[in-house]
């Protein structure tokens, strides 16, 4: 069903030109990240050349019109991007770039796995950051990028302040520690400063982060995404090619439906799902020894079961593990071998003998 109405969006977006190259908008490639979800809600990007960006608000008003008429949509968002024409794009790695068609690897990364969540506030950036200190740990060249835009946090978690310069004025250069080289939206903010970031910009930052980072050399790139299935999510599997995602729930049925969700986007992207963490799994009493199960308990193996993914394994509720990413000390590397940092170290190890290996 959702099927047939995204070939009517298709088909609206033929009837679309492009004023500049008179081609429509789809067949010229202009449209990105086209999402149609179960009951009518429609989105997409419009990507116009820098130059143009000021002019193409019409153009985007004319998408999201023709696409907001199609019966069966119930509302429909298009926002505009702009990118750099190809030549000031930076080249990391010195060869000529053509116009990319799909998925591109990045120049001098190997992998890239992004860490998802359905639901907000589950610990996506927890087992992020311990995930990327665990395998630097393990001896591989780590890159941490934070895309969780609505509330980026790795900088804290990973005890990292002060802003990355940009000596050539193009380049980013990225801060690390830990042995893991880190961008985030919340290093080029003033620290305690909300920042919105919205439609365009958004996708703009994530662009820019991806490009114009110098993250060297790297065996893996980490991804901190944003909770839920966003234009973030979409413009990284559709830009970039991802090795898979890891989906990060709580043993709550609530986390567990929208985590469902998030795979299905996953999977609809053509995007592998490397398999489910159980965060927040058990809680050890300090008092009396006894494990408690607050959130409940098996959830998310039995839904990784379910949808025929693997389960990565179970990560327990502890204090030290909130201390660790509110102090800038991730438990794996303040308490490397404590039961704690166990669950981390398990999945770095499973990944990095399994997608990285
Ligand atoms: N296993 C755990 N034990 C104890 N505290 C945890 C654990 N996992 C996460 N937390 C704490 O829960 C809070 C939310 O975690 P985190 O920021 O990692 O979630 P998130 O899914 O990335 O959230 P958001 O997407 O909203 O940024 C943090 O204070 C974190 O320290």
């Amino acid at each position: 069903m959702s099927g047939d109405l995204e070939d009517k969006v298709r088909t609206a977006l033929t009837r679309i030109a492009d004023p500049v190259s008179g081609q429509d908008i789809l067949s010229a490639g202009m449209v990105r990240a086209l999402s149609v979800q179960d009951g009518g809600r429609v989105s997409f990007v419009i990507e116009v050349p820098r130059e143009r960006a000021e002019g193409a608000e019409p153009l985007r008003r004319a998408a999201e019109e023709a696409v907001r008429a199609i019966d069966g949509v119930e509302t429909a968002s298009a926002v505009l991007t702009a990118h750099a024409p190809a030549p000031e794009m930076p080249n990391l790695k010195g060869g000529a770039r053509s116009a990319p068609a799909g998925p591109q690897k990045l120049p001098g990364i190997d992998h890239v796995i992004a860490v998802a969540s359905g639901k907000g506030g589950v610990g996506k950036s927890t087992v992020s950051a311990n995930l990327a200190v665990a395998l630097a740990a393990q001896g591989k060249k780590v890159g941490l990028l934070d895309a969780d835009v609505y509330g980026p946090s790795q900088p804290r978690m990973l005890g990292i302040s002060g802003k990355p310069s940009s000596p050539d004025g193009n380049t980013i250069l990225p801060l690390r520690n830990y042995g893991v080289t880190l961008m985030s939206l919340g290093l080029m903010a003033p620290e305690g400063q909300a920042v919105v970031w919205r439609g365009p910009m958004l996708i703009g930052a994530l662009q820019q982060m991806l490009d114009k980072v110098a993250w060297g050399k790297l065996d893996v790139l980490i991804v901190d995404l944003p909770p839920g299935t966003g234009d973030v999510q979409m413009t990284l599997c559709q830009k970039t090619h991802v090795d898979g995602a890891v989906v990060v729930s709580t043993p709550q049925d609530i986390a567990l439906i929208d985590a469902r969700k998030g795979i299905d986007m996953f999977q609809k992207m053509g995007t592998p799902i490397l398999g489910i963490v159980e965060n927040m799994s058990a809680f050890v009493c300090d008092e009396c020894g006894k494990v408690h199960h607050p959130f409940g308990h098996g959830g998310a193996r039995a839904e990784a079961d379910k949808l025929g993914v693997p389960f990565l394994g179970e990560i327990p509720l502890d204090l030290a593990i909130r201390e660790g990413g509110d102090n800038g000390a991730p438990v794996v590397a303040s308490r490397p071998g404590s039961p704690e940092a166990a669950g981390f170290v398990a999945l770095a190890a499973a990944l990095a003998e399994g997608v990285l290996a």
